[in-house]
């Protein structure tokens, strides 16, 4: 059966089916609805202001670079002028080549790409890298002039915090999870998520249309994160209920907390300055739990921290291009490569 027409010009042949929507679309007109979307989610959220110098923080993978993209597109509308920033947490095997990605990306679109890193030390466990990661773009964002700080976070990612956050019990991140960012408390730049809406999918269709040159290897340690679980749980929940993803994130937004379980209005980190709801912050007390040998109990973990880790080994699907369940949404897959990232959707 031949492809349906467009149903946005009418006059292509549709390439794709939106998976929420169910829209069929030629490849222009989804990438101008994405970006007319992102535009949306910046404006209507009032996240990035005209004249404001944005930090992207550069990953490599499929959001970050999708996210660079759509801001440079949109840069000249929003009055705005961008900063790629990539940390290198020093993961061997894998932030060497993330970093060759980003750094082509850099030389295509002419923009500035500032490196800072390594962490060197946080190299097995997502937790201790994704505090430090946090510190460190804000670090490198500082020393380009940034006042504002982007991530490529999806609505996907959004989703599986939440999940993560109530399986953990953890009423203290389920407060402040809400919203499409942090206004910069505590004399912290700004940060934003413009993808958050936007699904894992469509990033990925708006990478592949529109040519986009990525990393899509996942992390060396990924298959030991408690997120995994949260990724498979929700891929169920989506299979059964379409909108269980978007419906995580905004429930995120309307959650009220009993008095009783409000976390501690913060204050500032004795060491560093960051807001900070006890003495040190998490970046500042994972470091000092390092240098006393005593990482876990450094972050509160102790017993509890080890449900962060599961057993090594323990297969599960991997991040970002990750199989669907549900409808087939791309009507001529281009490839049928099961290493490539669409071949695999
Ligand atoms: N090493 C890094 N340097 C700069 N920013 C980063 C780095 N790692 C992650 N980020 C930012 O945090 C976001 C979410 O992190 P996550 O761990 O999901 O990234 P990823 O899976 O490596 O790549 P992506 O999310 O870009 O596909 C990224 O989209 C990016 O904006």
């Amino acid at each position: 059966m031949p492809a349906p027409q467009c149903a946005s010009c009418h006059k292509a042949r549709a390439a794709l089916r939106r998976p929420r929507s169910g829209l069929a679309l030629c490849g222009a007109c989804f990438c101008a609805a994405f970006e007319a979307e992102v535009l949306h989610t910046v404006v209507a959220g009032r996240l990035l202001p005209p004249g404001a110098v944005v930090a992207v923080g550069a990953s490599g993978g499929k959001d970050s670079t999708v996210l660079a993209h759509v801001l440079r597109e949109l840069a000249p509308r929003l009055g705005i002028s961008l900063q790629l920033v990539a940390v290198d947490e020093g993961i061997g095997g894998y932030r060497d080549a993330a970093l060759a990605a980003v750094r082509r990306q850099a030389a295509r679109w002419e923009l500035p790409l500032t490196v800072h890193g390594r962490l060197g030390r946080s190299r097995s466990c997502c937790t201790f890298c994704g505090v430090l990661r946090r510190r460190a773009l804000e670090e490198g964002a500082r020393l380009v002039g940034a006042t504002h700080v982007v991530t490529g976070h999806n609505a996907d990612d959004m989703a599986e915090t939440v999940l993560m956050n109530f399986l953990r019990g953890d009423a203290g991140r389920l407060a402040r999870g809400g919203g499409l960012g942090s206004p910069g408390e505590g004399g912290a730049l700004p940060r934003c998520r413009p993808l958050q809406l936007a699904s894992q999918k469509e990033v990925v269709l708006y990478a592949h249309f529109r040519r986009l040159d990525y990393f899509s290897e996942e992390c060396v340690y990924a298959p030991e994160a408690f997120r995994g679980h949260a990724r498979d749980l929700l891929k169920l929940l989506e299979a059964a209920r379409p909108s269980a993803v978007l419906d995580l994130v905004h429930s995120a937004e309307r959650l009220a907390l009993a008095p009783a379980a409000r976390p501690p209005p913060a204050g500032a980190c004795s060491r560093c300055g960051a807001l900070a709801s006890r003495a040190l912050c998490q970046a500042c007390a994972l470091l000092d739990g390092l240098d006393r040998g005593r990482p876990r109990l450094a972050i509160g973990k102790g017993r509890r921290g080890r449900d962060e880790v599961g057993p090594r080994g323990l297969r599960r699907s991997g991040s970002g291009s990750n199989p669907q369940p549900g409808k087939p949404f791309l009507l001529f897959p281009p490839s049928r490569d099961p290493s490539s990232p669409l071949g695999r959707l």
